[in-house]
């Protein structure tokens, strides 16, 4: 597929420019001016980066905007912004190369300029020369990607749970043996790489995979991951610490967690935050909420990004109890809309024409006709009939990892149903089982 739109240059005064590991410093500066932090960039100079360098791009002054950038690593950044190569990003019922956007950031003295409009016209372009479907992130501020096509398409779901809350049973829990330790690379890397992985695959146990479900995949990610810095030790907790429960020898799960501790006239008021719980099967599940639930000083745990149907929302007896919020989780721009629809499953039989808007992309636009047989693989092919169903290019993302309801949308006056009778089939198969999520933020 050809990228027929010139993407938007940077604005006069401004030059992109691929980053290396010279530019650390730079780069590591403007993101304390992107996100204030309260460490200094020589205690971040510490910090294993969990960036792909090839993938890191940044934006200097040139002389139109009052500086001169110097050689490669001596300049200041008016901008960043890079991208995790996620070559097999969970989606529903398959896994398609992704980008993952990150680190962008845009210096407050260039900002509203046009850095970020040009830095995410270059992504794009990268990612279909790379050849990658999609592309997803983690948005810092809700309302700055749709207008660049991204759509909300996962929530998660952050709770308060009580000491000791009841559970319900679940057979086999009880056989389960327990390691409470010091998360450690060595000790537990091949593990925590095994089981992270498989909810996302689409052999995942049970048959259905779990869309959004990143997986570290570069060394560089992988060593950040267990790099464990003081400097993101905040509130009082403490390093971070990792229970496994094993079924006849076998790991079957594992949660990585850091308890904080509030001594008060009361009595100890703890907080066990919970990085991720990842199960194999349900009775495994039981076994890691069970010891999440009861430590000793804690009051409460606080687990963080599950998904909004996960086990414990049904192993709960008081689910009301856990004080849930729902936050959104991954954003996903659809970049190549022939290789997305084609690249993932349908939970029904769908034969439909979707008419796409895509202003930034306009070569996804039009009518694609998309053919699917239930869980089966699908095809998508470009067509001049009339389209069935309208929606933005924005809508298809949202809706494309199964966690948004075109009829939904529909509601909202987002998605148009121009033949009767197809907006509910195509919603009907565009779902998913298992509601997606990321249980990291990338
Ligand atoms: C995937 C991630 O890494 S998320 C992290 C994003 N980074 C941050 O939040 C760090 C702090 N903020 C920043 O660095 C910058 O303000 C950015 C990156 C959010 C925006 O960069 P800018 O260069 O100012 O954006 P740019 O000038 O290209 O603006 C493009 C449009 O988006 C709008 N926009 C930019 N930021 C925001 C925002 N935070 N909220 C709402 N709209 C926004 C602009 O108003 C502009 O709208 P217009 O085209 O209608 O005029």
């Amino acid at each position: 597929m050809t990228f027929h739109r010139p993407r938007s240059a940077p604005p006069a005064g401004y030059r992109l420019r691929r980053l290396t590991a010279d530019d650390r410093r730079a780069l590591l500066d403007l993101d304390t001016w992107a996100f204030p932090d309260p460490h200094s960039v020589d205690e971040f100079e510490a910090l294993a980066l969990p960036l792909t360098w090839e993938r890191t791009v940044g934006v200097e002054p040139d002389d139109g905007a009052g500086a001169t950038p110097g050689p490669a690593g001596s300049g200041e950044l008016a901008a960043l912004h890079a991208s995790y190569p996620f070559a097999e990003f969970p989606v529903p019922g398959a896994a398609l190369p992704t980008a993952g956007l990150t680190w962008v950031g845009v210096h407050p003295q260039h900002r509203r300029r046009g850095l970020l409009t040009a830095m995410i016209d270059h992504h794009l372009e990268r990612c279909r020369e790379r050849g990658e479907a999609l592309s997803a992130l983690f948005a810092a501020e809700t309302a700055i990607y749709g207008r660049f096509g991204y759509g909300k398409a996962a929530d998660d779901l952050r709770l308060t749970v009580p000491r000791g809350a009841a559970l319900r049973d679940v057979p086999g829990a009880d056989a389960h043996t327990v390691r409470i330790e010091h998360a450690d690379r060595t000790r537990h890397g091949d593990l925590v790489a095994r089981l992270h992985r498989a909810p996302g695959l689409p052999t995942a146990p049970g048959g259905i995979n779990r869309p959004g479900w990143a997986t570290r995949e570069t060394e560089e990610l992988w060593s950040s991951y267990w790099s464990d810095p003081k400097t993101f030790r905040t509130g009082g907790r403490e390093s971070l610490r990792i229970v496994v429960v094993e079924r006849d020898g076998e790991p079957r799960g594992y949660a990585v967690f850091r308890r904080s501790l509030d001594w008060q006239v009361t009595g100890p008021r703890g907080t066990v935050h919970a990085g991720e719980v990842v199960a194999l099967d349900a009775a495994a599940a039981r076994a890691l909420w069970g010891v999440l639930l009861d430590l000793d000083l804690m009051s409460s745990t606080e687990p963080f990004l599950l998904p909004v149907d996960d086990a414990v929302t049904s192993l709960l007896v008081d689910p009301r109890a856990a004080a849930p919020r729902v936050a959104d989780n991954v954003w996903v721009r659809v970049v190549d809309v022939r290789a997305a629809l084609a690249g993932r499953r349908y939970q029904a039989d769908v034969d439909v024409v979707l008419g796409v808007a895509d202003a930034r992309l306009p070569d996804n636009a039009g009518s694609w006709r998309l053919r699917a047989p239930a869980f089966g693989e699908a095809t998508c092919e470009r067509t001049d009939d009339a389209p069935d169903v309208e929606l933005d290019v924005r809508e298809l993302g949202a809706a494309y990892l199964g966690g948004t309801s075109l009829a939904a949308l529909a509601e909202a006056g987002l998605v148009t149903e121009r033949t009767p009778g197809t907006l509910a089939r195509a919603s009907a198969a565009l779902g998913w089982p298992l509601a997606p999520a990321c249980g990291w933020v990338f």
